[in-house]
């Protein structure tokens, strides 16, 4: 019998999770899986720590089984894998954490009441990722539970990087850009030392690209900018959201269209990005397999608006030593990381295409002067992390 810790993952599209084994401080990986395609075309994969597959169950395409569905399927997968394993603690993605969650926590009914002010900041992540957590709450309140943040490894920023040019006193109010991700880049970190230890110590822009995606510029492994704000809504062109735009066609919107702030949360969030300017999917494997030109558009606009942050990013850097592309598409779709190199040559990338088909992990030329990497992300074990240091504390 051992001590295990869980980790849920409430992503936007997919709900992911790993079980770990305590042996003394060392992490052993017991198994991790996920519900992708949660509003799409659900299906569940659980692999053991060889990367076995140990269970699998598609509901078929056009199904919405949403996050609730998936929890409940994977409360029930958890259960049967413990067995004899005892659990002493839980680990949540928590997506917002606001000026106040600087670092992981542990959850209790007063840090939950504080976390649900942040509900109409991520309304694709917070609701869902609270709902669990208050689920375990209710029926196994002695369980120790930790909320680990998207924003906190942003909270480097330098202050400029966080302001918006808006009234001060709204800045001191919390309204700032916080950026997302951040244990994804915060993973990213730790390993890139043992990877390319130029890319660790110097400037790297990390292209996280899901079905949310944004991009952080790091210098020696700390967040120094990011492409989201004080949502993640804002920065690039994602699956359903339709990333950075003009405010003023929010206000057209409602003076002109009769919107209100409902109407275009759901249009900003839910109808825009690929899905919206595609008209056809969320999801770029769909669309790289469509022959459609709307298709074909929104993988030109995605591809455009990328390269365009990464210039952005760059000179916020001051220069560029290295990319990493990680997450659904960035560690699976060799295409678009292929025409993303290009659009980042003159900035000195020169992408190895042998290597990129066999996806890496370094995908650039041994001569090209900006390093470029694929590095599978792994926001689970960086959340085992902090849930193992708060609960042995
Ligand atoms: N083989 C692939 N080729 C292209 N895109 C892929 C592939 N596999 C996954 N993806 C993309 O990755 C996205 C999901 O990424 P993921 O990081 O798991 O999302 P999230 O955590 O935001 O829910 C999907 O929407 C899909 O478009
Ligand atoms: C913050 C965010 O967009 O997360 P995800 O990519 O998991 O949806
Ligand atoms: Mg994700």
């Amino acid at each position: 019998m051992s001590d295990a810790i869980a980790v849920l993952n409430a992503g936007s599209s997919s709900l992911k999770f790993s079980l770990f084994l305590l042996r003394g401080r060392e992490l052993e990986l017991e198994s991790r899986g996920q519900v992708e395609g949660l509003y799409t075309n659900p299906r569940f994969t659980a692999k053991d720590a060889a990367g076995q597959l140990k269970e699998e169950k598609s509901w078929g395409q056009g199904v919405e089984l949403g996050h609730a569905g998936a929890i409940d399927h994977l409360v029930a997968f958890l259960r049967t894998s413990l067995q004899g394993d005892r659990l002493v603690g839980v680990g949540h993605r928590v997506v917002h954490g606001g000026l106040d969650f600087s670092g992981p926590v542990r959850i209790d009914g007063q840090v939950l009441h504080a976390l649900e002010q942040f509900v109409p900041l991520a309304p694709l992540h917070q609701p869902h990722n609270l709902s669990s957590i208050r689920l375990l709450l209710e029926r196994l309140p002695q369980l120790p539970q930790v909320a680990c943040f998207d924003t906190s490894f942003h909270r480097s920023n330098p202050e400029l990087a966080q302001m918006f040019a808006l009234p001060a006193k709204l800045h001191e109010a919390g309204v700032r850009r916080y950026g997302f991700h951040g244990l994804s880049y915060e993973y990213i970190a730790s390993v890139l030392p043992e990877v390319d230890a130029r890319a660790a110590s110097g400037r790297t822009v990390v292209l996280h690209l899901g079905n949310g995606a944004s991009m952080c510029a790091l210098q020696g492994g700390r967040s120094m900018a990011s492409t989201m704000g004080f949502t993640a809504v804002d920065g690039l062109p994602m699956g359903t959201r339709c990333g950075a735009i003009d405010p003023g066609v929010i206000l057209f919107l409602m003076d002109q269209r009769g919107m209100n702030a409902r109407d275009i949360e759901t249009m900003v969030y839910k109808q825009s990005g690929l899905l919206g300017v595609s008209g056809i999917s969320s999801d770029m494997r769909a669309l790289l397999a469509s022959d459609e030109p709307r298709a074909g558009t929104a993988i030109d606009l995605y591809v455009y608006r990328i390269g365009r942050e990464l210039g952005s990013l760059a000179a916020a850097l001051g220069g560029l030593d290295a990319i990493v592309f990680t997450a659904g598409i960035g560690e699976n779709a060799g295409a678009i990381r292929e025409r993303v190199c290009a659009a980042a040559q003159w900035l000195g990338v020169e992408l190895d295409a042998a290597a990129n088909t066999r996806s890496g992990p370094r995908i650039s030329t041994a001569g090209s002067r900006v390093s470029a990497w694929v590095l599978p992300t792994n926001e689970e074990l960086m959340i085992a992390r902090h849930a193992r240091d708060l609960i042995a504390a």
